[in-house]
């Protein structure tokens, strides 16, 4: 059928292709040696069906985002089976309408029109996790995790998480297992759609994945309806749910398909959000000069009794480079999400078959040394430009690098991201140093960035630091702020 040549990679195993090296932890690693040996197009397979790994961003914005009429599909995993969570969920949607009406809702929430009237709700939210730094500085794991969540918990369900930490504990367990299921390989009946035809009592998948789905959807169907019956009270509630619930019948969307909606805005939102902050934390112990360096743009514009704010964002050029430069040396999904092709195509005398996995390596493209010199070292001074355009800063933070993505499945919550992200490392930086712990003699202990989790993101493991208060003064405008609240 096609004139062209296969793409190179290597020998596959008889049946069973490459699914056994994919399939071990951190399957980044493995395309990177693979990148290096074959170049930035290289081609797997996972018993028959193609993987084509993409390490040149000029490739995937060119299939990606240009030829996106192919290249936009996903497909609904064969372990999930017949759950819901499989044709619901908006990150695992083929290319269709249903997939259009759920990216339709989520960017009337996620323009950046709309979230400039989402600052006030980052200043509280900034504002609590400083709080909690300050009482219980040891436990910033959670802390910096709970300040994402509990902002998207707010903005998609009108109201503050509870404090018994039960709701995030669940959100926590159902992206993590998410993350794992839909990491290339990590499912044999995935790679092995034969396996589906086992009866139930040879399949313990699918209890597994019947009981995700069951917890799944009583955490979204129970803070979904309960949204509903507040905007029997109060007609004007404001939030994203709520926005959902006035267009279902005019959009078709039918309760199960609401619930999820909803959920993925917070699912979606917080494990990236929250672990990039993670990686902040390690990088700032790891490069104390480099916080030094943001510290004094910061104080340069907000002395100790004075909360940082947006308003600064425009010319505190230092900070936007620092969490560019964050996005770059730790991406959040180092392989993105898969993409699959809709139909066959030719590229570069290539050819990729209908039904391809194509993945762009975020994490090859941010360790190519052409456009990334030293590229394990964290150096905001890569992304520090003479003349910045008169873009919005929000918008520059996504620029420059590829941790959000390509073409038409590019992160619809970046923008929201950028500026989160923001307000809370400036604010961080602005309070505390970040320092490595000490061990019994006295020396700094061991922070190693490979000690992270693998799947389809990725997170340091906890590590020792801690966060010391800058002034008393500091500390002050924190516990005075907040008292007001
Ligand atoms: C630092 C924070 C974040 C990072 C690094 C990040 C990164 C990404 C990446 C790489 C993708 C896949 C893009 C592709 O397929 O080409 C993605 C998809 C997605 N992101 Fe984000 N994201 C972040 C925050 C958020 C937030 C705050 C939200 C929503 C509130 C969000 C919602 C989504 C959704 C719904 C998708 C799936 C889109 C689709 O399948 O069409 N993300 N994100």
């Amino acid at each position: 059928r096609f004139k062209s040549r296969e793409i190179p990679g290597p020998t596959p195993h008889l049946f069973v292709g490459h699914t056994f090296q994919v399939a071990t932890i951190k399957p980044w690693k493995y395309f990177e040696t693979l990148w290096h040996r074959y170049g930035s197009m290289v081609k797997v397979t996972l018993a028959g069906d193609d993987m084509v790994i993409l390490s040149d961003p000029a490739d995937a914005e060119e299939l990606l985002a240009r030829r996106a009429r192919i290249y936009s599909s996903r497909r609904p995993l064969i372990y999930a089976g017949k759950y819901q969570s499989n044709n619901l969920r908006l990150s695992l949607l083929p290319y269709n309408d249903v997939l259009k009406r759920q990216r339709a809702a989520f960017h009337q929430m996620l323009q950046p029109k709309a979230i400039g009237g989402y600052e006030t709700l980052q200043y509280t939210q900034s504002l609590h996790l400083l709080g909690d730094l300050v009482r219980a500085p040891s436990d910033y794991y959670l802390h910096v995790q709970r300040f994402p969540a509990s902002l998207i918990f707010k903005l998609a369900f009108g109201e503050s998480m509870k404090d018994d930490g039960k709701d995030l504990a669940t959100a926590i367990d159902i992206f993590t297992g998410f993350v794992s299921d839909i990491t290339p390989g990590a499912h044999l009946c995935d790679t092995f759609p034969i396996l589906d035809i086992l009866p139930d009592f040879l399949s313990p998948w699918r209890k597994e994945a019947k009981r995700k789905h069951e917890r799944e959807i009583e955490l979204y169907s129970r803070l979904s309806l309960n949204v509903k019956t507040r905007m029997e009270k109060d007609p004007g509630l404001e939030c994203f749910t709520a926005r959902l619930w006035d267009q279902q019948k005019r959009l078709g969307i039918p309760d199960e398909e609401l619930y999820y909606i909803a959920g993925s805005a917070f699912i979606a939102g917080t494990d990236t959000s929250s672990l990039t902050l993670l990686w902040f934390v390690m990088a700032m112990a790891l490069y104390p000069e480099t916080m030094r360096e943001a510290q004094k743009e910061i104080d340069s514009i907000f002395d100790s009794h004075t909360l940082p704010t947006f308003a600064g964002m425009q010319d505190m050029l230092y900070c936007a480079a620092l969490i560019k430069e964050l996005l770059r040396w730790a991406p959040a999904a180092p392989l993105s999400l898969p993409h699959y092709t809709d139909a066959d195509d030719e590229y570069k005398g290539y050819k990729i078959r209908k039904g391809t996995m194509v993945i762009s390596s975020i994490w090859n493209m941010h360790h190519n040394e052409d456009e990334f010199p030293d590229s394990y070292t964290f150096n905001p001074e890569r992304f520090l430009v003479q003349n910045p355009s008169s873009e919005d800063s929000a918008t520059l933070i996504g620029e420059g690098h590829y941790g959000f993505g390509f073409g038409r499945r590019k992160c619809p919550g970046h923008h929201l991201a950028a500026k989160s992200t923001w307000i809370a490392v400036v604010r961080m930086l602005w309070a505390f140093n970040i320092e490595p712990s000490k061990d019994s003699s006295g020396k700094p202990m061991k922070i190693d960035p490979e000690d992270c989790t693998s799947g389809l993101t990725s997170r340091p493991k906890p590590f020792a630091v801690n966060f010391v208060p800058r002034s008393a003064a500091h500390m002050e405008t924190i516990m005075t702020a907040e008292d007001r609240i």
